[in-house]
């Protein structure tokens, strides 16, 4: 699913208007129908208090509509006009005069904090105060007002966005944001819903599509997109029955070192559960029978040196991807190992963890590294790479550019992991908080490898990777809970995930996965 800008949603706006010989205005009645129509749905005409904030754009215009359409079909509503500013935009007038001919219960205005209306916790706050034009951070006595609708702790609805966040940049120190229960967004999902210092503020949200112009929507392009089941199924190959094991890949994990041999068993054995045919891990000596015993099916290489770390990386495996990094360490010999590594390495390579730290240390390293290969850096790590960031639309800007200097493909790991490649945001929709335990990482690098291993695209495989692995955790939740998850647990239900893919709701009936 493309996500536009707001740049792009305007133009839409606009197109759509000129193509349908429609008045603006038409639109905003639209939208508004349509989100009296959710309401209207769930409600089903209980009498429970709703407070509709209007700003004075054409999100307020919006909640106008809304407020009109809930009063003349019964509700309890009270509608209020945050008098922000005089500049009231004419659909906003328009929507204003419909609501003042229509029914008889006109709007308070507020004009300060001595007009606030009390709101409690069982109120329903339409929150239309700013859409995306808001352009910077609103008045002492605004924000005040964000602030006492967050405290009422009422259910509230946001319209297009949360007011007092911007779709495309991130916040200033002073900026209030109002915190939604719901925001009902039009089109498209704006980017600050899924970057922490934002999204934070959204704990739902649901698109509504107002019939904007489909050719506009389907032939412009988007530099950000979201990753859900139907873009995930486009990708998976699927296997005949005539397989053997040597077309799905020879996956080698190199890391570990002395306490931190489980980093590679996990990456290792998801690699297994992710489809790899084969699966070699390449640790020090000290962990050859750790490595052994706890894995029956990966095979073990190692150095000819009798350390806890490794001092060279050279093996016999003819791998079809190769991993580097988890629980490897950056001691001194380690460091000059995976530098004469990467002098030999030309196929793309998944890079995590401390390998991710070496090159932070000798950056003139990523010359080294083979084009469209995947890192995988939580933020320490990511931050290690690229440098400090203002906010997280900087860090999208910083990252992006950094994989297109060097051709690779950046996973930026979190609550919607974003896989960053020549300029282009892909956002990841599986995942949860149980996920935020030791070692899941070393499980993602696995998935991602045995993905690799089995021919698909770098950057598929990074996608696929990172969906299954939220994925697995999403159904290991139902099992373990969110802090009773462990990092193995993902690793264990990687098949049910792939498997849930082609499920279709029960009354459809199940389908099988495609052949290839
Ligand atoms: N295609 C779409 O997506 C549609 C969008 N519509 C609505 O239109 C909204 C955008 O409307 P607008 O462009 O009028 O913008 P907003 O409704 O977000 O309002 C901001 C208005 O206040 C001014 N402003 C910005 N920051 C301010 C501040 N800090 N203090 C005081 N005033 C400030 C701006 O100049 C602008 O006129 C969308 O979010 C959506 O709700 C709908 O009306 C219909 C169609
Ligand atoms: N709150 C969360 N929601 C979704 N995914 C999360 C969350 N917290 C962590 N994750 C995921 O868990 C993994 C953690 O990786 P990482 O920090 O490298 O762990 P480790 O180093 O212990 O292996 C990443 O894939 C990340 O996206
Ligand atoms: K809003």
């Amino acid at each position: 699913m493309k996500i536009f800008s707001s740049k792009q949603l305007y133009e839409a706006d606009k197109v759509t208007i000129e193509k349908e010989g429609i008045p603006s205005y038409n639109l905003m009645e639209r939208a508004g129908g349509y989100v009296y129509e959710w309401m209207h749905k769930r409600l089903q005409g209980q009498p429970v208090p709703i407070k509709v904030f209007c700003g004075i754009g054409n999100n307020g215009g919006d909640a106008l509509v809304i407020a009109r359409l809930l009063l003349k079909n019964g509700y309890n509503v009270d509608t209020y006009i945050v008098d922000c500013n005089d500049k009231r935009s004419t659909d906003f007038l328009k929507a204003y005069e419909a609501l003042k001919n229509e029914v008889k219960k006109w709007p308070e205005i507020i004009k300060g904090v001595e007009n606030f209306p009390e709101i409690s916790p069982q109120d329903i706050v339409v929150d239309g105060i700013f859409g995306i034009g808001l352009n910077r951070c609103p008045e002492d006595w605004v924000k005040a007002l964000f602030v006492k609708i967050n405290e009422s702790k009422a259910y509230t609805l946001s319209i297009d966005i949360p007011s007092g966040m911007y779709g495309d940049r991130g916040l200033d120190k002073d900026d209030i944001v109002v915190h939604s229960t719901f925001v009902l967004s039009f089109m498209s999902p704006k980017l600050a819903f899924f970057l922490p210092e934002t999204g934070k503020y959204i704990n739902m949200w649901d698109t509504i599509d107002i019939g904007l112009d489909p050719e506009y929507l389907a032939t412009t392009p988007s530099d950000v997109k979201l990753i859900s089941k139907p873009e995930i199924q486009q990708m998976y190959k699927g296997r005949s029955q005539y397989t053997h094991k040597g077309m799905f890949g020879h996956s080698l994990i190199i890391g570990g070192s002395f306490g931190k041999m489980g980093a590679v068993q996990l990456a290792s054995k998801a690699a297994l559960r992710a489809g790899s045919g084969l699966v070699t891990a390449y640790v020090p000596q000290i962990g050859v029978p750790i490595l052994q015993t706890a894995l029956p099916e990966v095979m073990v290489e190692t150095d000819n040196f009798n350390g806890k770390v490794f001092e060279e990386i050279d093996f016999q495996t003819e791998a079809n991807a190769i991993a580097i990094g988890p629980g490897m360490g950056t001691d001194e010999k380690t460091v000059a190992a995976m530098e004469s590594f990467l002098k030999s390495q030309k196929a793309p390579l998944v890079i995590d963890a401390d390998a991710i730290n070496i090159i932070a240390k000798r950056p003139a390293l990523m010359k080294q590294v083979p084009a469209l290969s995947i890192l995988t850096p939580h933020p320490g790590e990511l931050e290690r790479l690229v440098g400090k960031w203002d906010d997280d639309f900087d860090k999208l800007e910083k990252t992006a550019k950094f994989a297109k200097n060097h051709n690779v493909i950046i996973v930026i790991k979190g609550a919607h992991t974003i896989t960053v490649y020549d300029m282009q945001l892909y956002i990841n929709t599986t995942g949860n908080p149980g996920l935020s335990t030791a070692g899941t990482g070393d499980v993602l690098t696995g998935v991602i490898t045995g993905h690799l291993a089995q021919g698909y695209h770098p950057m598929e495989a990074a996608m696929m990777g990172v969906y299954f692995h939220g994925l697995a955790a999403d159904v290991a939740v139902n099992q373990y809970g969110i802090e009773g998850l462990i990092a193995g647990d993902v690793t264990e239900f990687l098949g049910r995930a792939v498997m849930s893919l082609f499920e279709k709701p029960e009354q459809e009936g199940a389908q099988a996965p495609p052949q290839q």
